[in-house]
């Protein structure tokens, strides 16, 4: 097996699948999901995604973007599901979407997107390649 279809393999391994609910305790004072809530599942889902891919301790460096397409009401399901999209030298980006869900439908739709870094580090904390 190459380089790239190990990869390639890896990176099929690391999809993260994470379904939650938006309960009370979640929600703003619009009685929809809190931004801090969702960034905070995003990142987590990233993390294990990214670990998942190098089995590596990792931190995160940076949020390129997210974008909240649409709110997402309570009582709604989520899943969020992250992908590795690139993966550097001592760097990993995972593009995390989050899908909502009505509990008496089985629509379920892209609602928010966003992206994460993490870079690999080595015993002397310094940034360590991914792979190898
Ligand atoms: C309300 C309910 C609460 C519940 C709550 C639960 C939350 C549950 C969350 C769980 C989630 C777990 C996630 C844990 C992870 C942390 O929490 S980590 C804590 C936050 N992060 C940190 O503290 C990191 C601080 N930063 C650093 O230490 C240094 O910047 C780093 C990361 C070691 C990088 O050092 P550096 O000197 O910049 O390294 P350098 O060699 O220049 O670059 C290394 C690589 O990073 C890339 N890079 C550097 N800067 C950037 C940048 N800004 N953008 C993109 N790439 C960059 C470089 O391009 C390079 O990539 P490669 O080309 O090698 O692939």
């Amino acid at each position: 097996m190459n380089d790239e279809s190990q990869i390639a393999k890896r990176m099929e391994h690391a999809v993260t699948r994470v379904t939650k609910t938006v309960f009370p305790g979640r929600t703003n004072h619009h009685n929809t999901l809190f931004g801090g809530e969702a960034l905070a599942w995003m990142d987590e889902a990233a993390f294990i995604a990214a670990t998942r891919f190098c089995r590596k301790p990792l931190v995160t460096v940076c949020s390129d973007r997210v974008d909240f397409k649409e709110s997402i009401p309570a009582g709604s399901i989520i899943e969020l599901v992250a992908k590795i999209e690139h993966v550097g030298r001592t760097s990993i980006r995972v593009v995390v979407d989050i899908f909502v869900e009505n509990m008496f439908n089985d629509d379920q739709h892209k609602a928010i997107s966003g992206s994460f870094t993490f870079v690999a580090l080595g015993p002397d904390r310094k940034p360590t390649p991914v792979l190898g």
